[in-house]
């Protein structure tokens, strides 16, 4: 038996990438870019006003002239409109384009308008006056050709909208993996089912399979029967075709219990079987040609807490969107004496910026229903028999949001 470190290491130092496709901006958000994107043009494109107000030369300015006829209108989305003297002005609008002829705009706060022979006048009173004031340049933000964004910048709300920004109607990303997901037992029905006294439905597949796709990842599903010849064929099949296996039950030490040594004759490569933590301790993990096969114990809350602390951080590595693990505070002393990691099942809560975990132990794990109170997992590593309130300890939230 390993300790949950050593678990997490085995696991961790196995690296995985699936290769790059081509998606479109909208299905980009929350991927993970896997090429190069230059800008297209200067950022921005052109001397861009920043103000409403007039625009006027600079010249004109610091040679003490505060009043000017306007000359037209400037609206953004119109070509470059330019004055012909320096006695001139343009009102001009926020996101417009700068002529030439002008350097310079005055927000209309600090300009006043009078009407004269049906013709119409600026006097400024701006005395802070500078060359470009509230002027954007054209190329001061990139140059044209420069690079934007690098391969493995992940792609959040801001990327996305520089993708557009670039005219990207399609972006190269990495590759999800095609992941597997099976669930093995003779007591199982389907959740649409009506389950017999001595069955119950697979939730712990529907489970996996959700917050994958809510990640975009998209999983086959597999059930298969307590049946060696019938798990060594299926399984033969699905490690083919497939990147990462999330096998469910059959990893303890029953008469039914085949997975490990039908693994291993496929020719798996066992890592580890067997942790030192409650709940998940059957947990097994081998490699398969460099494919990952996850075989979680079946009580459901061991297949949750293995899929959420060992599968869910190894996959955004991979895919290089990890966030560190976060700390909660523990709200009250929890005794545990067997000499296993202990995975405590935590209701979570932030107060000015700390995060707070409150133990709801529940009946095991196989009190499915327990997870209701609960929003992760506290880490309260072995070693120990009381765990001290008011002690920060790693915790894994499983809260979507
Ligand atoms: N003699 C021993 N017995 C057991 C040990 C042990 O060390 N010695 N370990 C116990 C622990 S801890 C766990 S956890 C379980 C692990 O069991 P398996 O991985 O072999 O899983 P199964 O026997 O197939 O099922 C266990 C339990 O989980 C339910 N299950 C299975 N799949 C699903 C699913 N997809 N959705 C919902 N529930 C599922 C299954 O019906 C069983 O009730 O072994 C202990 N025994
Ligand atoms: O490890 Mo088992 O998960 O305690 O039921
Ligand atoms: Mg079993």
């Amino acid at each position: 038996m390993i300790s949950v470190e050593e678990a997490r290491k085995f696991i961790d130092e196995h690296h995985a990438s699936w290769g790059s496709e081509r998606v479109s901006l909208g299905e980009s958000l929350g991927r993970v870019l896997a090429e190069e994107v230059r800008a297209d043009r200067d950022f921005p494109p052109f001397d861009r006003v920043t103000m409403d107000g007039v625009a006027i030369g600079y010249e004109a300015y610091v040679s003490g002239r505060r009043e000017f006829e306007v000359s037209g209108v400037q609206y953004a989305g119109e070509a470059a409109k330019n004055i012909s003297g320096d006695d001139q002005c343009l009102e001009v609008m926020t996101g417009a384009v700068l002529g030439s002829s002008c350097d310079m705009v005055i927000r209309y706060e600090d300009v006043v308008f009078h009407d004269q022979d049906g013709r119409r006048f600026a006097t400024i009173s701006d005395e802070q006056g500078f060359r470009w004031k509230n002027v954007h340049r054209q190329g001061s933000d990139q140059k044209e050709g420069e690079v934007l964004l690098a391969p493995g910048q992940v792609i959040h709300a801001g990327v996305l909208a520089i993708l557009a920004t670039v005219g990207r109607m399609e972006t190269y990303v990495q590759k999800f993996p095609k992941v597997a997901i099976v669930s093995t037992g003779d007591e199982l029905v389907d959740v649409a089912q009506i389950p017999k006294a001595y069955q119950i439905r697979k939730s712990n597949v529907v489970m996996m399979e959700s917050v994958l796709t809510m990640k975009g990842v998209s999983c086959s599903m597999f059930h298969l029967l307590d049946d060696y010849e019938i798990l060594t064929k299926e399984l033969s099949h699905i490690l083919k075709s497939h990147d990462v296996l999330l096998l469910s039950g059959g990893v303890s030490k029953g008469k039914a219990d085949f997975l490990p040594q039908v693994l291993e004759e496929l020719g798996v490569e066992k890592q580890f079987h067997t942790v030192a933590q409650r709940p998940g301790k059957p947990f097994w993990f081998g490699i398969h040609q460099k494919k990952p096969v996850f075989a979680f114990p079946g009580n459901p809350i061991s297949t949750m807490m293995c899929f959420q602390v060992y599968f869910m951080p190894w996959l955004s590595k991979q895919l290089h969107t990890y966030s560190d693990t976060s700390v909660a505070v523990l709200t009250e002393d929890v005794v545990f004496k067997p000499d296993l990691g202990y995975f405590v099942q935590v209701s979570l809560q932030s107060h000015q910026g700390r995060l707070y975990a409150m133990p709801q132990a529940g009946n095991g794990s196989g009190d499915l229903v327990n997870l209701a109170k609960s929003t992760g997992f506290l880490y309260l590593p072995a070693g120990q028999e009381v765990y001290k309130k008011n002690k920060e300890y790693l915790v894994y939230s499983f809260s979507p949001l």
